[in-house]
């Protein structure tokens, strides 16, 4: 038996073969409190090593770095002209696509000789299509250009079909055997074409499970939103927020290399909290929100700003609350929360659906949970759920 951090591990021998994975350590926990001499007597629960994932993060960090700067370059620039048009109508730009390839290529470039698999949001559909041949075009330049600004693939050069290729390397249904990637190439693309915040969410599964993330904010602060303004005040602008499995969550500038360690807050009071909310009423029912602050005590208003950005923010303290309450019939996906959830939890939080329940990554591209996600510290936890459990039950009453 070894310590640490305050906890007892058992090194022992796997009952149950959970993965295939020789470089994952199959540490178990066993609580000091309830455990006896006979290990079988304890619960057991996997343990991932962050050492297992060096590689992948240091990979995930250049992959999402490189696509922040692709996406910076085109929110500059940007063009009515840049706008599709999805199945679901939700608009989709050069950027998504340009995003997606680059990560795509970047991570298979940096980890050759592992398999890859990658659950991703765009697909290559559209640009296969006669319409789609500019576009794609301008994609494939967009991507060269990117690389050719760092150095190590300056000299690689993608032809349109190795750009396809790419993103449809996106198809993976992931589960919950063995890796896969999870890509968000541009989470909040409303935000995007509004020249506010996105990000780019990357995160991997093992065995279900996430076990590291790389969030690029490319429009948000290094300092913290205190305000109610989503935009960008003096200072320096971009951030990077990473994490690996127990070895905590780090931020950094994007384009810089000196990282902080970061908590989400200490706030045991809700009165003294503010909350994070969608900017986009139609992601998110803002009256809902504004019931369960009410009822907590909440008394700053609402933070609205887009994406998984708000993960990140929360994962530093700016805020000590996140609702999320889609409206009825919306699934959420799990590249929507897989980098943000790891940010967040390996900094102290808990994200949770609206039942309290962990979200569940294994279940291959949607998250089906229950209600909304909601997001705070550990102390706030029980209040917020029940805050949130009142809420649920007086709406349903009152539209009987
Ligand atoms: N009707 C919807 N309800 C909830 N979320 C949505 C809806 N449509 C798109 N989204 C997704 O919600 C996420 C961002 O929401 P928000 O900024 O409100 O947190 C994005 O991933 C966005 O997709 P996308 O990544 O294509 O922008
Ligand atoms: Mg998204």
């Amino acid at each position: 038996m070894i310590s640490i951090n305050g906890l007892s591990l058992s090194i022992a021998k796997p009952k149950i073969a959970f993965t295939k994975n020789p470089f994952l350590i199959p540490l178990f926990f066993s609580n000091p409190k309830t455990s006896s001499s006979s290990s079988s007597q304890v619960a057991l629960r996997p343990v991932f090593s962050s050492m297992s994932y060096d590689k992948e993060l240091a990979a995930a960090k250049k992959a999402a770095s490189l696509s922040a700067r692709l996406c910076q370059k085109v929110q500059k620039a940007l063009l009515q002209s840049d706008v599709q048009s999805k199945s679901d109508k939700s608009p989709v730009t050069v950027a998504d696509y340009g995003s997606q390839a680059l990560v795509s290529f970047v991570l298979q470039k940096e980890l050759p000789s592992e398999p890859f698999s990658l659950v991703a949001e765009e697909d290559s559909g559209d640009l296969r299509k006669d319409e789609g041949q500019q576009t794609l075009e301008r994609i494939t330049k967009l991507v060269n250009d990117t690389l050719a600004s760092d150095e190590s693939y300056a000299t690689s050069t993608l032809s349109t079909e190795d750009v396809l290729r790419a993103i449809d390397s996106g198809k993976s249904d992931g589960g919950s055997r063995g890796r896969h990637w999870v890509l968000d190439p541009i989470d909040g693309t409303k935000g995007f074409l509004r020249g506010d915040q996105y990000a780019i969410a990357l995160a991997l599964l093992d065995e279900g499970k996430v076990v590291l993330g790389a969030l690029a904010c490319p429009n948000l602060p290094l300092a913290s939103i205190s305000s109610t303004s989503q935009h960008p005040s003096q200072g320096e602008v971009g951030c990077l927020f990473f994490a690996n499995i127990g070895a905590g969550t780090y931020i950094q500038l994007l384009n810089s290399s000196s990282a902080s360690k970061v908590q989400v807050t200490a706030i045991d009071n809700p009165e003294e909290a503010s909350f994070f909310e969608s900017y986009e009423a139609a992601h998110s029912l803002h009256d809902l929100s504004s019931l369960i602050a009410k009822k907590l005590g909440v008394k700053a208003p609402p933070v609205r700003i887009d994406s998984q950005a708000k993960y990140g923010a929360l994962s530093r303290g700016d805020g000590a609350i996140y609702l999320r309450f889609p409206h009825k019939g919306y699934r959420e996906k799990i590249w929507d929360h897989a980098a943000g959830c790891i940010v967040v939890t390996e900094a102290g939080g808990v994200v949770t659906d609206a039942a309290g329940n962990p979200l569940d990554f294994s279940k291959g591209r949607y998250l089906d949970l229950d209600t909304g996600i909601i997001v705070t510290n550990q102390k706030l936890m029980p209040s917020l759920l029940k805050a949130v459990r009142e809420s649920l039950e007086e709406k349903k009453a009152s539209s009987l």
